[in-house]
């Protein structure tokens, strides 16, 4: 399902923090979403996941107007992963999974031997099958993240939100995940801060700086020396890896 997010303006405080900004996700499309620390990424996925209301701007995914449809109804076809996954209260982490099958369940409807699966499968995806029964509140920053994915592919949304979904997480783990939501062929709009990484999977990025898109458009065409330099204020060399022929970027300290 495709996402288009259309001159989004969010000033919070009396700050403009974002100003004006469009994109869109083609369908199965991976778009990451780069930037500087306090530049507004999460400000923006927010706002199109519905927790902040835009002063300014509409979401449509597919052709639902986001912004004036229920939670409910956009939480059918759109899964998100957030930076911070804390609870108050314990829960299993076969619970916490099958909770992504709420939006798709009746009031007091209880669980069938296909949520059962769904729930099954999503923990195989992040290879926590093991961990069903083990409270959430024991696991790891990392293992927690993993079921807060298992839960949105648990939700089998059309879209998936990803705000900095290999924070936590070691290297291993970091290349699992986005492999396993590339596999997903859903629209996938995700904040990364590992510049490599979001240019070996995502097939398109914009790049925001201070609230505004400096850049868009295919990672090797865009992420150039001078852009990189330009917007994280560093000196660094972009060049092919002589291993892999990916792109490779070195940060000169
Ligand atoms: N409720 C709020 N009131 C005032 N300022 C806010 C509020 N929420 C966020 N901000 C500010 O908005 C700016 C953008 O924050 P945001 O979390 O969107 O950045 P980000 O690009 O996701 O950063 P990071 O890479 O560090 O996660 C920051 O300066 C932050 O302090």
């Amino acid at each position: 399902m495709n996402l288009s997010a259309e001159h989004i303006s969010v000033t919070l405080s009396g700050v403009d923090i974002v100003k004006d900004i469009s994109l869109h996700v083609g369908n199965g499309q991976f778009v990451g979403l780069i930037g500087p620390n306090g530049c507004g990424k999460s400000t923006l996925l927010k706002s199109i996941y519905k927790v902040i209301k835009p002063q300014k701007g509409f979401v449509f995914l597919g052709h639902k107007d986001v912004l004036n449809s229920s939670t409910r109804m956009i939480s059918k076809e759109m899964g998100v992963v957030g930076q911070f996954n804390e609870l108050s209260f314990d829960f299993t982490v076969h619970e916490m999974v099958m909770m992504g099958r709420t939006p798709h369940k009746h009031l007091m409807e209880s669980d069938n031997r296909k949520d059962y699966q769904i729930v099954a499968d999503a923990l195989n995806k992040v290879n926590l099958s093991e961990y069903a029964d083990r409270s959430y509140l024991t696991l790891s920053g990392g293992e927690k993240q993993r079921v807060i994915l298992a839960r949105a592919i648990a939700q089998q949304p059309q879209f998936l939100i990803l705000d900095e979904p290999t924070n936590h997480l070691d290297i291993k783990y970091q290349l699992q995940i986005l492999k396993v939501v590339k596999s997903l062929n859903i629209g996938v709009l995700a904040a990364l801060h590992h510049l490599t990484m979001a240019t070996t999977y995502c097939d398109i990025l914009y790049v925001i700086k201070q609230g505004q898109i400096m850049a868009s458009g295919k990672p090797e065409e865009i992420l150039t020396k001078e852009l990189i330099e330009m917007v994280y204020e560093i000196d660094c060399e972009v060049y092919s890896n002589p291993i892999t022929g990916d792109m490779a970027i070195t940060y000169i300290t």
